[in-house]
């Protein structure tokens, strides 16, 4: 068969990319709504980042720990939403699947704490220390 003719290039990317962005933007309200832990750690991604600004320390590894905490949430819910699909019983495999799926996001968290530790902690002893030592 024929192909159809090729639309204009940049329109259908244009369309395409919309297209693509609004189901994108489709996962993240689901998953939002869905998932509380999703909530807290963008709640404390916020947090973390207005103390960055704050105590004037380069917010980017505190953001992109985000990014790697909320891509992962992502993922996982997408991982679990498949495995009930394709296994509604209990499997060894679904229970494979849905373990190393969390597992993936508790490592990031972990990591992203001691990145925010490592981040926070100085300037905030900076800050808290002549306070201390002003005191009889
Ligand atoms: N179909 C299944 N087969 C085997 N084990 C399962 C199955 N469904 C869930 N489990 C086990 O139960 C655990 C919790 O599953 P569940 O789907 O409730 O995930 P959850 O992390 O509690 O999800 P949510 O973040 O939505 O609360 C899984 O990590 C897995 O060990």
């Amino acid at each position: 068969m024929k192909p159809a003719p090729a639309p204009s290039a940049s329109a259908l990317s244009w369309r395409r990319w919309w297209r693509s962005a609004g189901f994108a933007w489709a996962g993240l309200r689901r998953t939002w709504s869905t998932q509380p832990n999703f909530r807290i750690e963008v709640w404390l991604g916020v947090v973390a980042s207005g103390l960055c600004l704050a105590l004037r320390v380069s917010p980017a590894p505190v953001l992109l720990c985000c990014g790697l905490v909320l891509g992962l949430e992502l993922v996982n819910t997408a991982a679990e939403a498949l495995t009930d699909l394709i296994s509604p019983e209990w499997h060894p495999q679904a229970k494979i699947a849905k373990d190393a799926a969390a597992g993936a996001v508790l490592v990031a968290s972990i990591v992203s704490v001691l990145v925010g530790l490592a981040v926070l902690l100085p300037p905030l002893a900076a800050l808290i220390r002549p306070a201390l030592s002003s005191q009889p």
